[in-house]
């Protein structure tokens, strides 16, 4: 898996051709594309940067009933991108059906199928939210290592954390079951909505699969160098 994905939250297309012009980087990182480009600009946005021969790591988070979402997965499954997201808190039987809808639909288009990632507890979450309002009396460790034992049983590829509780997933899971971090925040940088976070250098230490960044690459003043820096900084603790 790409180690640096670049989380490409912008509110049309014109702006995410921008964003990639800008990066120009030859190592081609996987591209996260969210709710907000993706209801904005569908599925051209997802066949212009395949163009362009970035992988997509397409992060909708679906959560419904296992129906909707196999059949939801059935159609994403045919778009030739290499990850997507469910809520872990979906249940075992939503994310198995997610697995077969991504697998059905990649079967019928002739390519091989998305890897699934499960969404434990948002990184905006903090642990006395999950306690005040989630009414969770896990700790925030346990409770994400409860979610992602669910996410392994399931049949998904990995899950979507904090890199906060990497180091408790290592010693629950395979070494193969992938830990991909977002709420990463190189030092001094705002954390904004983000409550558990890391910087680059932090969650490779911590074992992170891969990290997730996004404003501070987007709304940086030169995204190509905040990318670079990052990149530098992951890699030099890998
Ligand atoms: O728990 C989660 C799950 C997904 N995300 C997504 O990652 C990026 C992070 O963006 P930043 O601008 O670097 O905060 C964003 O697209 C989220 O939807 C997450 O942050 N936390």
């Amino acid at each position: 898996m790409e180690s640096v994905i670049v989380a490409l939250d912008v509110t049309n297309l014109v702006a995410a051709k921008q964003i990639i012009q800008q990066l120009d980087s030859q190592d081609k990182p996987t591209i996260k594309v969210g709710m907000e480009l993706f209801y904005a600009a569908g599925v051209e946005v997802i066949t212009w940067l395949q163009q362009q021969g970035y992988p997509i790591f397409l992060d909708l988070k679906l959560h419904d009933i296992p129906n909707t979402v196999e059949k939801a997965a059935f159609q994403l499954g045919k778009l030739n991108v290499q990850y997507l997201t469910v809520h872990a808190l979906g249940g075992q039987t939503m994310m198995t059906a997610a697995v077969n809808g991504l697998a059905a639909g990649a079967r019928q288009a002739g390519i091989e199928p998305p890897k699934l990632l499960a969404v434990t507890e948002l990184t905006s979450i903090s642990p006395a939210m999950l306690v005040n309002e989630q009414h969770v009396s896990l700790s925030m460790d346990k409770q994400v290592v409860s979610l992602a034992q669910l996410a392994a049983k399931s049949g998904a590829a990995g899950v979507i954390c904090s890199p906060q509780e990497v180091v408790a997933l290592r010693m629950a899971l395979p070494a193969s079951f992938l830990l991909v971090t977002p709420g990463i925040r190189p030092a001094g940088s705002a954390t904004g909505d983000q409550q558990r976070v890391m910087t680059p250098a932090q969650a490779a230490q911590a074992g992170s699969s891969a990290i997730v960044v996004g404003r501070p690459i987007t709304q940086a003043s030169n995204p190509a160098f905040a990318y670079r820096q990052i990149v530098k900084e992951w890699t030099s603790h890998e």
